[in-house]
């Protein structure tokens, strides 16, 4: 099925992670208070009441961690930075453990011979900017501007990969509108608010980062996918363009110099964020990479339901997978080809693709995950397919090392391709991971 020789020679193969899902160690070192420990805490929140307080204890881990991605072949690995571990007021006072811990980190990544890209912010808000309005509070960009000159400053020696925002979709409308995750408010028009702001201090970012090193490389995380209309009806075929202006454009759009969807915006005209003189310059200043994200598409009826007036649709399946998110990898291809054609980055990375299954341990050590193997392999399919009709996809970072503290649905949920038993914290590379590790050194050795 795949061609590794369609594959780029300097093909990034790698995994992500994030901060909060994997290092534990929420009280240590100076780390302040974020969004996610608060929210997590909260009874009902969090399935079985899990939080991040330990995680898979990466933070005293992290040497082992990195010893068995080099065995594995890897020649990247996409981390995230706790913003509270750095500045546990969120501005301010700076927490030199925290910094520290991250030039450990990071020396101990490039000793591997792996290369780092780092996401700045993946979801874990000081509690402090929280209790100042959090992201709905525009002052929030300039604190991200502040924090981001600070790591930076600090290793941008080492880290020459930068990654502003993950997933803005999900801080914003999971976040605020849904709220689904934290800060779980339940706004739709403050989410509007809060995407425009997240997109403002990217754009922030981007121009700190190019400050410190024009060589730098720098980009933004975006989780994409294909709206299908339910029907050739006009009411769901213009369902499903208001959909994908809600999850897609309303971040492609004016981050490549258009503006936000009038689609959208025009449908709920009472929703669309405050926008300031130069506030989409700023946005929409140059990146060298995209980051996508892709794990499912959707299918979108026209609904009564206010505001957007879509609604989801059961995908046909009939793979579904423990999240009941239907295995469609087609979509990873369609999202790729439409990229290039609307956009075109310069260059795009696979930031984040995998998939959650009902992993079990065997006595000898084992996790037979053929599901989850088969569903990578067929993603892949799907990038190769795009690299060759002239998409230039760079690198793809399975979803994830290992399993993490899956946001609202705690531990049950398991992405890694290292198995974590969270009672003695013992790693297992399962089937998917050694699949992954084979293909990953024949593609590179077959440079
Ligand atoms: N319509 N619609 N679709 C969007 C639905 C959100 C899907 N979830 C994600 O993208 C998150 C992303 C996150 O970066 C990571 O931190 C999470 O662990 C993974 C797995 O959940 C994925």
């Amino acid at each position: 099925m795949l061609d590794l020789n369609v594959f780029p020679p300097n093909f990034r193969w790698g995994t992500a992670t994030a901060a909060y899902q994997i290092e534990g160690a929420a009280h240590e070192d100076g780390r302040g208070i974020s969004i996610w420990d608060v929210f997590s805490y909260t009874p009902g929140n969090v399935k079985k009441g899990d939080s991040g307080d330990v995680a898979c204890d990466h933070y005293h881990r992290y040497a082992e961690d990195f010893k068995l991605m080099k065995e594995l072949g890897m020649n990247s690995y996409r981390l995230s930075i706790s913003w509270p571990r750095i500045l546990p007021k969120g501005r301010g006072e700076i927490n030199e453990k925290g910094l520290a811990f991250y030039d450990r980190l990071i020396d101990e990544l490039l000793k591997n011979g792996i290369e780092p890209y780092v996401t700045l912010y993946h979801w874990d808000l000081p509690q402090a900017l929280q209790q100042l309005g959090g992201w709905a509070n525009r002052d929030t960009v300039d604190a991200f501007e502040e924090y981001a000159r600070i790591v930076v400053n600090r290793l941008g020696d080492r880290v020459k990969n930068w990654i502003t925002h993950n997933e803005p979709w999900c801080a914003a409308f999971l976040g605020h509108g849904a709220g689904v995750h934290a800060p779980g408010l339940k706004d739709v028009g403050v989410s509007m608010q809060v995407a425009h702001h997240l997109l403002l201090s990217h754009g922030k970012a981007v121009r700190v980062i190019k400050e410190h090193d024009s060589s730098h490389k720098v980009g933004i995380t975006l989780i994409l996918g294909p709206s299908h209309a339910a029907s050739d009806s006009p009411e769901d075929v213009a369902a499903a363009a208001r959909h994908d202006a809600f999850l897609n454009t309303i971040y492609l759009d004016p981050l490549y110099g258009k503006g936000y969807p009038r689609v959208l915006f025009d449908h709920i005209p009472a929703l669309a964020p405050k926008v300031q003189e130069g506030d989409l310059e700023i946005i929409a200043t140059e990146t060298d990479f995209l980051g996508v994200n892709y794990y499912q598409r959707s299918i979108v009826k026209h609904s009564e339901q206010l505001p957007f007036n879509f609604d989801g649709v059961r995908p046909p399946g009939p793979e579904f997978t423990f999240f009941d998110w239907e295995v469609y990898p087609k979509g990873l291809y369609e999202v790729l080809t439409r990229v290039h054609q609307d956009y075109a980055p310069k260059e795009i990375f696979i930031t984040e693709n995998g998939a959650t299954f009902e992993d079990t341990l065997t006595e000898d050590g084992q996790v037979h995950d053929e599901q989850r193997r088969f569903y990578i392999e067929r993603h892949l399919k799907s990038v190769q397919d795009a690299i060759s009709e002239g998409v230039p996809v760079n690198g793809y970072f399975a979803w994830s090392f290992l399993d993490n503290f899956e946001w609202a649905e705690g531990f049950e949920k398991r992405f890694g391709l290292v198995y974590v038993d969270y009672a003695t914290q013992n790693r297992h590379v399962k089937d998917s991971g050694k699949w992954y590790s084979k293909l990953v050194k024949e593609a590179l050795g077959a440079v």
